[in-house]
Parts: C-alpha cells; sequence; structure tokens
C-alpha cells in the first residue's frame, strides 16, 4: 500500500486529480477500449473534482472517453433531490466535464427491484472490463461506500443499512435532522471495489485519523471495511496531515521517507 501524506486538503486534492489525469492519460481510452473510473461522493473528493473540471477544461485531460461506475447512491431519495448522489455527482463533477451521458453509471435507489438493480450494476462494471481505477473516501468509523462496520469483506452491489453513525455523521447534508436521511443505501461491496485494477481513497480532516490508523497499521477486519485496502496490489490513501494525526512516528516517518522521491 502506498501512503501519501500532504500537508492539506488542497495539495490532496490536486495530488489526487493529477493521479486521474496520469492515469487516464497513461491509457490512452479509445470508444472501443475506454477507461473505466469508480467514483464517490462526499465532501472528501470535492477538492479533487475541482481540479478534474479545471484540468478538462484547460485540455489536460478528456472523459470523452471514460467511462463512470459511482459508489453508492440513498434509496427511496428522488434523483433531483440535491442531496441525492446523482444530483452531487452533477453539480460537482458531470456537468463541468466532457464526459457522454451514457457514459456514467450510478445505482438507481429508486428501481423498483433494488437486489436486481445492484446484480444489473455488478453486471455492467463486468462487462465494461471490470473498474481501472476505483476512488474511494472512508467514514470516520473507516466504511468506504456504504459498507458499514461487520460488512463482509468480499461484498457485492447490494442494499445495505446505515448505522446510526453514519445517519448522525450524514444529517448535515439534511438540516441536521437525522429523521431526513434515509436509512437504506445501494452500495457497491467491499469486493466490488477491491476487484479494481487499482484504488486510490481520500482521507482528510482529524476526525478520520482513527480510521486511517486502522487502515494502515491496524489488521485486516471487517470492523474497518477499508482495511481489506491491505490486500489489495495496488492501493493508495491520499490523505492531509490532520488524517495521519494518530500514525505511530515510525509509521509516518516511513511513509514520509519512500515517498519524498517516488518515480513511479
Ligand atoms: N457513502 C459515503 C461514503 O462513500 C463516504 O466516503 C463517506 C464519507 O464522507 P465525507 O467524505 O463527506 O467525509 O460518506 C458517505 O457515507
Amino acid at each position: 500500500m502506498r501512503v501519501i501524506i500532504e500537508s492539506d486538503y488542497q495539495k490532496l486534492s490536486q495530488w489526487a486529480a493529477e493521479h486521474v489525469i496520469e492515469r487516464i492519460n497513461a491509457a490512452k481510452p479509445t470508444k472501443e477500449h475506454p477507461f473505466v473510473l469508480g467514483l464517490p461522493t462526499g465532501s472528501s473528493p470535492e477538492g479533487m473534482y475541482a481540479c478534474l473540471v479545471k484540468a478538462n477544461k484547460e485540455g489536460r485531460v478528456s472523459f470523452k472517453n471514460v467511462l463512470t461506475f459511482n459508489m453508492d447512491e440513498y434509496v427511496g431519495l428522488p434523483e433531483s433531490h440535491p442531496e441525492s448522489y446523482h444530483s452531487f455527482m452533477a453539480r460537482n463533477l458531470f456537468d463541468h466535464i466532457d464526459c457522454p451521458k451514457e457514459n456514467i453509471h450510478i445505482l438507481n435507489g429508486n428501481a423498483e427491484n433494488l437486489a436486481e438493480e445492484c446484480a444489473r450494476y455488478e453486471q455492467m462494471i463486468a462487462e465494461a472490463g471490470g473498474i481501472d481505477l476505483f476512488i474511494g473516501g472512508i467514514g470516520p468509523d473507516g466504511h468506504i461506500a456504504f459498507n458499514e462496520p461487520y460488512s463482509s469483506l468480499t461484498s457485492r452491489t447490494r442494499v445495505k443499512t446505515l448505522t446510526t453513525d453514519t445517519i448522525i455523521a450524514n444529517s448535515r447534508f439534511f438540516d441536521n435532522d437525522v429523521n431526513k436521511v434515509p436509512k437504506l443505501a445501494l452500495t457497491v461491496g467491499v469486493g466490488t471495489v477491491m476487484d479494481a485494477r487499482e484504488v486510490m481513497i481520500l482521507v482528510n480532516g482529524h476526525h478520520k485519523a482513527r480510521a486511517m490508523k486502522a487502515a494502515v497499521e491496524g489488521a485486516v477486519t471487517q470492523e474497518w471495511t477499508i482495511s481489506a485496502l491491505q490486500m489489495h496490489q495496488h492501493g493508495i490513501i491520499v490523505a492531509d496531515e490532520p488524517a495521519a494525526d494518530e500514525l505511530k512516528v515510525a509509521t509516518y516517518k516511513y511513509f514520509k521517507d519512500i515517498e519524498k522521491d517516488n518515480l513511479l
């Protein structure tokens, strides 16, 4: 696992965006062989999305031959609701870049048959040839997408009940009213994310420091679903300094040292 510790959120966002740009451009995607990107919502990726929009406008990267698959969506929230992940993605990324609409995939949390919708999503990812780069964030309890603590580390796309912790954390987007937060979500599984050829996780802020410690120094455990990243061949965590607050000095120094001249 690579752990990149940047001084602040802006630098973290720039590092992550440059990595995405580099990967897309290196792949030289075409209509026949598109680049497949897994995408998150939440406050963590907002800065990266802003950098990607800017780079797209400057002509440094094109999303014309990029297929996207979002991680998750609330169940029962209208797509037009400002806090649906459909709205979030349009507002923060898709309305501002050259990614064709038909290339964008987001789970339908209003599907009549939710289990079928999840199976269909897995099938579409497989038909796209799998995901080249899956980007994610984590909750303070170390959940990835909506794979709450004790989710199977081999789980696939499915319906999940949100924990009270997550409902409280996400109530900030719903007038701080926990009753307005949907109780269910559709989410890719930990296994779905880990099947990607590369996984990049963004972690910022002191409130994520315990999750970061569990992810990097802890054992692989369903208690912290992000810890599954330790089993991935190409996992990267991009963090800011406050997120590294709980790391041992030796761990912190190790990653700072090994990344200082990284030529990869
Ligand atoms: N389902 C999303 C996760 O994908 C996201 O990583 C997490 C953290 O959000 P934030 O980045 O706002 O801290 O929030 C939600 O639970």
